[in-house]
């Protein structure tokens, strides 16, 4: 069969596909009427509600992924339902995400990965930008990092967590892997200074003192910021993503400089509320123990009488007076299950303060290998 008559099928095969996207648009719309009329009916005043539902997207892409056993590549179906669906909710209602800038980070990647580009972005300069945006409703959901494998928590979003109304709704575990990047003219040997976050150089110390001894490290507000200084220095290069490199017209000099294979950055989905129960749940939690002998014990007790595991623990500063310490927990389970409220109730005789940040859905590390 010539190629013209194979791209006369595909042009008819392409008109198919539209008029099924446009009658799926019409569905989607309807369920976006009736979800309106169902909260109106339940809620007679109060901020409308936000229609994006991401069990139910989740439901979608996972159904849809195990039925791709045809000819079109798995990995690409998530891709194209991802953004059928961001433009099916965008015509229901608008979708405000906020995250922590600039352009080209691994938060916005984040950010896309999950809401795709039918959405509307608001790029902060602060991570106190990003939870502004969420509580003031500027925007209705808001992406930033909460840890990474190598580097620990990322204290000031523990810290505004803690201190603010916002919770957290949905989780996403990136593989964080870091290159060099530099101008098409610069050559390996002549790199002399390398340019990034304070974090991703930490993620990446030993490569660095291993085979760029006697380059200066140059930390910057971003490893987008560290992209954009590479492109103005002759003798310059940036440790950023390498899907940085295309983004800012970069050569990839080394790849995969990360110390640890498995270096990851967990992200958190800020929003007003926390998601429902799935059965397989994390609650992040935030609790200071009394000035008493034994009471974190009897706080670590009332986890483990009741069967919960806790996934993370460590202490914060309390931020309200000095060698005051607040403690995060990650446990698995949700915090309407019947074990974790019984353990919550346990605990609360031991500390001066609870607070739940949030349950949400568990979800396994994913690899980007484009820029979504
Ligand atoms: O099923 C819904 O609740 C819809 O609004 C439809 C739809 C979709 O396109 O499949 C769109 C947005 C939601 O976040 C979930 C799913």
């Amino acid at each position: 069969m010539s190629i013209e008559s194979l791209r006369a099928q595909i042009d008819a095969t392409d008109e198919r596909i539209l008029e099924l996207l446009n009658e799926r648009a019409s569905l989607a719309v309807a369920i976006g009427h009736a979800k309106r009329a169902a909260h109106t009916a339940a809620n007679k005043e109060g901020a409308e509600k936000l229609l994006r539902d991401p069990e139910r997207e989740r439901a979608v892409l996972d159904r849809l992924s195990a039925l791709a056993k045809g000819q079109f590549p798995q990995h690409a179906v998530r891709a194209v339902f991802r953004e059928v669906m961001s433009g099916c909710l965008s015509l229901e209602q608008p979708l405000h995400v906020a995250f922590l800038g600039p352009e080209g980070t691994f938060t916005q990647m984040a950010a896309r990965y999950l809401f795709g580009l039918s959405a509307q972005y608001r790029e902060a300069a602060t991570i106190e930008g990003v939870f502004d945006a969420v509580r003031t409703g500027d925007a209705a959901l808001g992406v930033v990092a909460i840890e990474n494998s190598t580097e620990g928590s990322v204290t000031l979003t523990a810290d505004l967590l803690i201190e603010g109304n916002v919770v957290v709704r949905e989780e996403l575990v990136l593989l964080i892997e870091h290159a060099l990047l530099a101008r098409d003219s610069v050559p390996f040997s002549s790199v002399q200074r390398v340019y990034s976050h304070p974090q991703a150089l930490a993620q990446c110390r030993g490569w660095l003192t291993k085979n760029l001894p006697g380059a200066q490290l140059v930390q910057t507000a971003s490893t987008t910021a560290a992209a954009r200084q590479a492109l103005l220095d002759t003798a310059g290069a940036a440790v950023a993503s390498p899907l940085a490199a295309e983004l800012h017209g970069l050569t990839i000099l080394r790849e995969r400089i990360q110390d640890r294979t498995e270096n990851a950055t967990r992200f958190v989905v800020l929003g007003k509320e926390d998601a429902p129960r799935t059965g397989r749940d994390r609650t992040s939690l935030a609790f200071s123990v009394k000035d008493e002998r034994g009471a974190l014990r009897r706080v670590l007790s009332a986890f483990e009488e009741e069967g919960v595991n806790l996934s993370r623990l460590e202490s914060r500063p309390s931020q309200q007076k000095p060698w005051d310490y607040v403690f995060l927990v990650d446990l698995e389970g949700h915090r309407t299950d019947d074990n974790v409220q019984r353990a919550l109730e346990n605990l609360r005789s031991a500390c001066d303060m609870v607070k739940v940040l949030g349950s949400y859905a568990r979800r396994d590390p994913i690899r980007l290998t484009s820029i979504p």
